[in-house]
């Protein structure tokens, strides 16, 4: 059994970012897959700190919340930036990430048939700022000068972005070549193009 366990639903949801670091990583990991039907009975649940997935086990550690997990594999595999600077940086782009991931899934689960060409027209509004970001990184990473977890949070992100609105990148050359950066590391592009990835519908209504 790998050392480390992934307990979530299947869907790519707030699980597919962790998984592109540990593939891209070259960790093992286990995954430990709920279908919605099991979650209803609510057993699980009840054992869940925050009554909720994704779950990760590393070891002894106990890990919810997905940017804690994400944070917790940037610690251990050198993803964290060069020195508590860049780290405090990466932190501040992937609160940012978070912020639009969760303007996503409130649109996706809560708002898709009224908002969803409201959120495709405001889209830009907020991938502007990752815009004139990317545009000043000499090194094509949202900090310093390697991929950070942030990077493969956004990338994450941006894919699914692509997947609702296939042209909502393009106007904007810097996230373009940014995807295309991040997803022609091969363990990226692998995984991504693995039935582990792309078996899996984005979210867990169906919606995309
Ligand atoms: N801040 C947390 C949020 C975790 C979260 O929302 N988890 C969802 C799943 S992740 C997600 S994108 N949820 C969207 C809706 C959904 C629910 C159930 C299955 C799939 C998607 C969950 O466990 N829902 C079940 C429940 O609350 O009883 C985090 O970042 O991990």
């Amino acid at each position: 059994m790998a050392p480390i366990e992934l307990t979530y639903f299947p869907v790519r949801g707030r699980g597919n970012a962790m998984k592109l670091i540990m593939y891209d990583q070259g960790v093992e990991w286990t995954d430990k897959v709920v279908t919605i039907e099991e979650w209803m009975k609510g057993d699980l649940k009840k054992t869940c700190l925050f009554g909720q997935l994704p779950k990760l086990k590393d070891g002894d550690l106990v890990l919810y919340q997905s940017n804690a997990i994400l944070r917790h594999l940037a610690r251990k595999h050198g993803l964290y930036g060069k020195d508590g600077k860049e780290a405090a940086l990466i932190d501040m782009m992937n609160d940012s990430i978070e912020d639009l991931r969760v303007k996503y899934l409130r649109m996706i689960y809560q708002e898709y048939e009224t908002g969803k060409e409201k959120y495709i027209k405001e889209l830009p509004g907020h991938l502007c700022y990752f815009e004139a970001i990317l545009a000043k990184c000499p090194s094509g990473f949202l900090v310093g000068d390697k991929i950070s977890f942030a990077d493969y949070n956004l990338y994450d992100f941006l894919v699914v972005q692509k997947i609702l609105c296939c042209k909502c990148l393009d106007n904007f050359p810097s996230l373009k070549g940014y995807v295309d950066k991040i997803g022609s590391r091969p363990k990226v592009k692998a995984f991504m193009e693995s039935d582990s990835c792309t078996k899996l519908p984005v979210n867990g209504n169906g919606k995309q």
